[in-house]
């Protein structure tokens, strides 16, 4: 396997982008999303983002690089149009130890970018490890069609079930098969066709009496 994938937690960590055109905006976009709060450095900033500033935990500083705008980032990413600047604030950025990447350039990535299905807590991130990038973008849109927005309420109400599970008690090894058998039971399908009283029995029957949707918290 070439690359490590992981799940990064930047939920309040600051982030830095350097270059504010069309694919700065993009990666601003996704950390934004996920949490972050970002520093933009460019000569310039598209409109969306500039907007997206006003809204959002983002600073826009528009003016040179310096190598100590890493000072206090968890992340680098960088998407300038000139490739050898952007080799040389991805130097600084291995000599400082972050986390960074070059937007199309994976010889100066230290991380490398998947492309991304979200459907709730649920993230498919397809990584073809560069050598495509146009075939990990029509995988993620046979995926979309594929996994529909029910697997996001879905896992709503797995993680509400398994959060009061575990307030009562550690047990891991007898929560397993109740879990599976809510998977295998077909609890996907019941939330999917919006049947609250089928998902209902199938809680009450794997979990015991007491448990419904509305117990746990769950509105469908
Ligand atoms: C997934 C996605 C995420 C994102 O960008 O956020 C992403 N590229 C996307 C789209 C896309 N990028 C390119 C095309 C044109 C078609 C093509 O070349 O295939 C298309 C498709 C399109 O635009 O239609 C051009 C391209 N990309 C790279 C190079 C340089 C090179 O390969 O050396 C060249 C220029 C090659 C040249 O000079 O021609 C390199 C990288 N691009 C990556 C990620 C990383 C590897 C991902 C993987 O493992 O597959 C990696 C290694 C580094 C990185 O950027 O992190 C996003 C999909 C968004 C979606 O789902 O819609
Ligand atoms: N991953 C992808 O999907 C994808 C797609 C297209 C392009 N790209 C790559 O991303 C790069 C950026 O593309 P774009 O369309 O956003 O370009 P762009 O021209 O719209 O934006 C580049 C930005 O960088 C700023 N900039 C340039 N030099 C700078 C410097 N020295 N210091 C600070 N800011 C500087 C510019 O002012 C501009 O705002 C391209 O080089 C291209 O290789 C990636």
């Amino acid at each position: 396997m070439r690359y490590y994938p992981v799940s990064l937690d930047i939920e309040g960590k600051s982030c830095l982008v350097v270059g504010g055109g069309a694919v700065g905006t993009r990666k601003v976009e996704t950390l934004v999303r996920c949490g972050a709060k970002v520093t933009v450095v460019s000569k310039a900033f598209t409109d969306e983002l500039t907007a997206m500033a006003t809204a959002s935990p983002i600073a826009l500083e528009k003016r040179a690089y310096t190598p100590t705008d890493m000072d206090g980032k968890f992340l680098v990413i960088v998407a300038t149009d000139d490739q050898a600047f952007n080799t040389r604030v991805s130097e600084d950025a291995e000599k400082a130890c972050k986390l960074c990447n070059v937007a199309d350039y994976p010889k100066a990535c230290n991380f490398i970018l998947p492309s991304i299905v979200q459907r709730g807590d649920m993230t498919l991130s397809i990584s073809t490890s560069g050598k495509s990038p146009a075939f990990a973008k029509w995988m993620r849109r046979k995926l979309e069609t594929e996994f529909g927005e029910e697997y996001g309420e879905f896992l709503s109400l797995m993680g509400l079930i398994r959060q009061k599970l575990l307030a009562e008690a550690h047990e891991p090894e007898a929560h397993k098969p109740l879990f599976e058998a809510l998977i295998s039971g077909g609890l996907l399908e019941r939330v999917k066709a919006g049947d609250k009283q089928g998902a209902d029995a199938l809680l009450s029957e794997v979990l015991g009496e007491g448990y419904t949707c509305e117990t746990v918290g769950f509105l469908l």
